[in-house]
Formats: structure tokens, C-alpha cells, sequence
């Protein structure tokens, strides 16, 4: 597992850079001008009138040390000038990165040519006889798609953001051990490489088997709280992915423990047209979530913005779970979609695909209540489809009504259960969620004590 690696310089480009900077020094000038010309007046008195009394020399040192103050003062209004402006400065993370289409345009661009990519390779293992599957020292499998969409997606974060911090599901050890697996998984990769040139300039390659494992150890990073990090989860819901039901390619970017780019593929969820399949969802911070079709040339395809169905009350609409019933309490969700009045029976779908059928209004409400309080989401199965949920008019939860905590790590360990739903029916939900919550599980453990 990688080491903590440097912080991250700007990824914003000299022109940006330079602009900036001169913008940055007017608004500078600007809030000088117009702070201290009430305190010069003074000045000229004292120079004009009698220099030498001690009355003029005292209102002197006043009006100098009133303009230093209103100088230094002169620099936050500069950058909350800027701010305003959606220009950017360096942040404690390191700077955002400018496009035509504003802050994180180049992340998501990157982030979405990746995770298309990565679908190839998952598609084609999906539709092979032979899936390489193992089972990780937890009991849950992976496959020769988990490794090689990992491969690829690192591949892509090393050539565009090589400075960032990753975080990720696997690991290279169960390939190391098995040279006949770690074989498959580099055909997988190396036909899936083949399969869609392009972009290399963005997504990098991947030269051999070798530089293969050494991609996939990438991302073993643990600090989730400072700077730009990334968190993937190359297969989400493997064992749908297995079953042949629905799973996800999930990559998000945190800054400072804040996702503020996430990206859904769903190589199985019905297309935004008549018999086309799959679609890949992205979210940037403030900015909404957008959805394209999975296939196809991603820079040409217009993307369209999705929101959530706006139900002002929770019986209007229906809820999703989880299809393994060993991943979320079923039970309990349906006690509390009682309480709620749906009728609706649920349904059921593996993976973040969840997140994304509800940012696409194919439903409304996501509830995953935990079958035991000992086990802790993972940041890689939440931080991507939260995002994509709230920029579509969602609000997403634990089943304690708290805000999902992103800066402790690789799992959500201050939160318990996960809910989602339209802003409009926030309340009414996550109060018959707690309702039930402390009912069957007890009452919020304080933070820091789960
Ligand atoms: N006991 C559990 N409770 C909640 N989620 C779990 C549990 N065990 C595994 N998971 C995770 O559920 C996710 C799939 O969610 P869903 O059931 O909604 O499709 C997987 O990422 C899986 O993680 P892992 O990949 O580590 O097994
Ligand atoms: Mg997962």
C-alpha cells in the first residue's frame, strides 16, 4: 500500500494562473481605494495646517495605522471579491482547475473518460464465462473486473492529477500470490486498452502486467480529511455484477473530507434512449448533476441535467434497497416505509445504481438500515452516489438523520445506515427513519464512540 504522497501543486493552467493574479492585484488596488480614502482626509489636514502640534502628529500615527489596517484588510475582500467571481486562488487542498465550464470541469472530464473506460474492461468481463472470482479475506469476492477497472482508473489519476492521494477498494496482494489470475486480469486490461484508444494525453496507459499491480497498489491511502483525494470503487456490488444484476463504477474526489466531483457509471441501468444501456451520471459541488449515455464519444454527447421527482409527501413515492439482505436490514425497512404510508413495494437493486436511479427520478427514496451496528460504510460505496444524489435535489443522510462524515478515513465510522430522498420530503422521512432507528437499534451513539 502507497504511503502518504506530497500535497498537491495548482492544476490550473498559466494562462489561468496569470489572469488571476491580475485580477487578484486590481481587486487589491480596488479595496485599497475604497477603504482608506475616508481615513487621507486627515493627512492632507496635517500636512496643509500645522504639522508640529501634537494634537496633528497624534491624528497622523491614527490615519497610518487605520490605513495599514484597512491595507492588510484590503487582501480577504480581494479574495472574497475573486471568490464571488467563481475565480479561483490556491486552497489549503491546492487549487481547483479552471475550464470553459468552471471549477472541477477537468476533474469530472478526466473522471468520466476513466470511469468509461473502466466500464469496457467491466463489460467484458461481465459478458465472459470466466470472472476470476476470489474471495477477499472479509468473505466478500472480487473479480478479474474489480482489478482490472481499478488498474485502468488509477492509470488515469496518475497521468492527469499525479500529485493527489487515492483511496481505493483493492489491492494488488490476491494477484501477487496467483500469477494465473493476475494474467487474466491483465488481458482484461490489455484488450480493454485496445478496445478504446484515444485520450492518452488524460488517461495514461498501462505499459505490462508489472506497472499493472503497481497501479492497482495505488490506492491504499488513509487520511480521507486533507487535500484532494480520490476514492474509487471499480465494482460496486460485485455480487450483483456476478448474479448479473446491477453494479457501478464509482469515483469521487474529496478535498479537505468534501466530495465535491462524483462520478456514477452504470454499464446495466436502462439507457436515456429506447434499447440503449447503461449511463454515467457526474456531480460537481454547486454545479448539478448531469447524466450522458455510457457509450459513445463523451465530449460530444450533450449532457442533461437530472432531478429528483419533487413528491411533497413520502406515500406519493417508492423506496429502493439493496438486493443482498445481508448488506441492509430489509425488515426494518419495510417497518419504516409503513410509517411513511408507501405502498409501493420496493425495489431492489444492487450497488450505487441506487443512487443513481433516484438522481434520475426512476424513484424516490433509498433506505439502508444496517443488519449489524458493528459494521461501517465505506467511503468508496457512498461518496460518489451521495453527491450525485444531493446536486440532484436530494439529501442524503444516516439513518440517525446526520449528515454523512467523509474526513475519518476509508469507512463512514461516525455514521450509521444511509437514507436518501428528495429535499422535500427530508424531514418527514428521516424523522420516521429515527423513529424506527432508535426503536429497533437504540438511541445515536456520540460521535467518535462507534
Ligand atoms: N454487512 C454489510 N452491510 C452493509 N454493506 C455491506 C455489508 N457487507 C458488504 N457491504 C457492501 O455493500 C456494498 C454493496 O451494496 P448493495 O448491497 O447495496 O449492492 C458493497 O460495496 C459491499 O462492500 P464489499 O465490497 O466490501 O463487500
Ligand atoms: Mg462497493
Amino acid at each position: 500500500m502507497c504511503a502518504k504522497r506530497p500535497r498537491t501543486p495548482p492544476t490550473s493552467t498559466p494562462i489561468n494562473t496569470n489572469i488571476n493574479a491580475v485580477l487578484f492585484s486590481l481587486a487589491v488596488c480596488l479595496g485599497i481605494l475604497f477603504t482608506i480614502a475616508p481615513y487621507l482626509a486627515p493627512c492632507f489636514v496635517d500636512f496643509l495646517l500645522l504639522p508640529t502640534t501634537t494634537t496633528t502628529l497624534l491624528l497622523h500615527r491614527a490615519s497610518v495605522s487605520v490605513c495599514s489596517y484597512r491595507v492588510a484588510s484590503a487582501i480577504p475582500f480581494a479574495r472574497r471579491f475573486c471568490s464571488n467571481s467563481k475565480l479561483q486562488f490556491s486552497s489549503r487542498a491546492g487549487s481547483r482547475t479552471m475550464a470553459s465550464g468552471g471549477a472541477y470541469a477537468r476533474e469530472r472530464r478526466v473522471a468520466e473518460l476513466a470511469v468509461q473506460r473502466a466500464a469496457v474492461l467491466t463489460r467484458a468481463v461481465y459478458s465472459s464465462r470466466v470472472k476470476g472470482t476470489v474471495t477477499k479475506s472479509d468473505a466478500s469476492p472480487v473479480t478479474i473486473a474489480d482489478f482490472g477497472a481499478q488498474a485502468l482508473v488509477f492509470s488515469a489519476l496518475d497521468k492527469s492529477f499525479p500529485s493527489d492521494n487515492i483511496i481505493g477498494e483493492e489491492d494488488s496482494a490476491d494477484l501477487r500470490e496467483n500469477n494465473d489470475l493476475s494474467s487474466l486480469v491483465w488481458d482484461a486490461v490489455s484488450t480493454a486498452l485496445s478496445a478504446s484508444p484515444g485520450h492518452e494525453s488524460d488517461l495514461g496507459s498501462v505499459t505490462g502486467q508489472g506497472q499493472m499491480l503497481e497501479f492497482i497498489d495505488k490506492g491504499g491511502h488513509t487520511d480521507s480529511a486533507t487535500g484532494r483525494v480520490w476514492a474509487l470503487d471499480p465494482v460496486d456490488g460485485t455480487k450483483g455484477f456476478l448474479r448479473g444484476g446491477q453494479y457501478a463504477i464509482a469515483l469521487a474526489l474529496l478535498v479537505d473530507g468534501v466530495v465535491q466531483v462524483g462520478v456514477l457509471g452504470c454499464p446495466n441501468l436502462p439507457g436515456l434512449n429506447e434499447g440503449e444501456e447503461g449511463v454515467l451520471l457526474s456531480a460537481i459541488r454547486g454545479q448539478g448533476t448531469v447524466v450522458k449515455p455510457l457509450s459513445g464519444d463523451l465530449d460530444a454527447a450533450e449532457p442533461r441535467k437530472t432531478t429528483m421527482n419533487a413528491i411533497t409527501v413520502a406515500s406519493e413515492g417508492g423506496f429502493c434497497e439493496g438486493v443482498e439482505s445481508g448488506h441492509s436490514a430489509h425488515d426494518v425497512q419495510a417497518r419504516i416505509a409503513g410509517k411513511l404510508g408507501i405502498t409501493k413495494a420496493p425495489v431492489q437493486l444492487d450497488s450505487q445504481a441506487k443512487y443513481a436511479s433516484i438522481a434520475l427520478g426512476r424513484g424516490e427514496i433509498y433506505l439502508r438500515l444496517p443488519t449489524k451496528m458493528t459494521y461501517e460504510e465505506k467511503i468508496w460505496d457512498h461518496a460518489a452516489g451521495s453527491l450525485v444524489v444531493g446536486e440532484a435535489g436530494g439529501v442524503v443522510a444516516d439513518m440517525y438523520g446526520r449528515p454523512l462524515d467523509f474526513t475519518v478515513g476509508r469507512t463512514l465510522r461516525e455514521n450509521k445506515g444511509v437514507i436518501a430522498m428528495p429535499r422535500q420530503i427530508a424531514e418527514e422521512v428521516k424523522k420516521a427513519v429515527l423513529d424506527v432507528a432508535v426503536e429497533h437499534y437504540g438511541p445515536p451513539p456520540p460521535k467518535s464512540s462507534l
